[in-house]
């Protein structure tokens, strides 16, 4: 992957780990992000994978300047993406993830959007894009530009906020699983969007998802976190199970593995549980209130993992 090319991405020996709501880290509490090495090359589109609470909306974030890190640790394009804003600014690092939509004229939590207008006025309204990638983009998103924003469905509200994300010619795109709403010809028609911008603009695309259809051809890579730590990052092309039994039963497979060893080390180390504990109870919300609001999964000793990365995950899902 990508022989005698500069990389756009490096990721140097990182370590990460949450500090609590003080803003220091918790003593007895091991790094999220584990010793991680990885490249990413122009033109290259790349999955990223793993189970929830694994780590790669982490990771995203980091690559993408919303966490602070030393800056040897992480460079996009040379530069160390917390420290050097103008990597955002001017639109070479682009991030589309689950929290992005709330950048984006965002008034604040539970003010309702109050004014009606269309999608061309918030697609127009950005500036220093050019008039032919916007309109091509707006056409390969299908995109009625006589939408009227409150009220389209969530399924047209992020095809707006795609198209306002893509607007600008990105060197290096991260994105957390952007196609849950979209029907599958949407999904289909921005996949090979992506990849043909991504190839022809020399761009990289690393792409956290759950949802495998339609991805066999798509990825030249596949990056598999567990634990916090990178497990491998590999040319798809080493797989030839993809083509044989698709990803989806690939990828199944891994994760059960890694179920597996994360059950067993968690019976070995009940002490593992006991700190996460902690950490949890200092994870932003009211003592208590976040492990009984989410579903229990069971241990191999049928007790309830008091910690399991699920449930803190930002794909947990709560339960009234
Ligand atoms: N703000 C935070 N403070 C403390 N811990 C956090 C925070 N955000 C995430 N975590 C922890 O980091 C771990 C990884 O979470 P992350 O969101 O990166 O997982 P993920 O692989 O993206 O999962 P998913 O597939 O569910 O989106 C989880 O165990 C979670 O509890």
């Amino acid at each position: 992957m990508g022989e005698g090319q500069e990389p756009l991405v490096v990721v140097d020996n990182l370590t990460f780990t949450y500090p609590a709501i003080d803003g220091r880290p918790l003593p007895g509490v091991p790094p999220m992000v584990k010793d991680m090495n990885l490249k990413m090359y122009p033109g290259q589109c790349s999955l990223l994978l793993g189970a929830n609470g694994a780590g790669k909306t982490t990771l995203l974030k980091i690559l993408g300047g919303k966490h602070m890190i030393p800056q040897a640790a992480v460079k996009v394009m040379g530069e160390p993406p917390f420290h050097s804003t103008g990597l955002t600014m001017s639109g070479d690092l682009a991030y589309i993830g689950g929290s992005w939509q709330r950048d984006v004229a965002f008034a604040g939590y539970n003010v309702p959007l109050q004014g009606d207008f269309s999608a061309e006025k918030m697609i127009h309204g950005i500036q220093g894009t050019d008039a032919a990638r916007r309109d091509e983009i707006m056409e390969m998103l299908d995109i009625n530009p006589n939408w009227r924003m409150n009220q389209v469905s969530d399924g047209q509200r992020r095809r707006v906020q795609l198209c306002v994300g893509l607007l600008k010619p990105y060197k290096v795109l991260l994105l957390d699983e952007i196609t849950v709403d979209l029907d599958v010809l949407g999904r289909a028609d921005l996949l090979t969007w992506l990849q043909k911008d991504a190839k022809t603009r020399g761009a990289c695309i690393l792409y956290a998802t759950h949802i495998f259809d339609g991805l066999e051809g798509w990825a030249e890579s596949i990056a598999f976190v567990s634990r916090g730590k990178l497990q491998f990052h590999r040319s798809t092309k080493d797989f030839p199970e993809i083509k044989a039994e698709g990803l989806l039963h690939l990828v199944e497979k891994w994760l059960r593995v890694e179920q597996k060893i994360r059950l067993e080390e968690l019976a070995k180390n009940p002490s593992e549980k006991k700190t996460r504990d902690q950490f949890a109870n200092n994870n932003g919300w009211g003592a208590g209130t976040l492990n009984s609001t989410l579903a229990q999964p069971k241990g191999p000793d049928g007790e309830s993992l008091a910690f399991n990365p699920l449930n803190h995950s930002s794909n947990a899902v709560l339960r009234g």
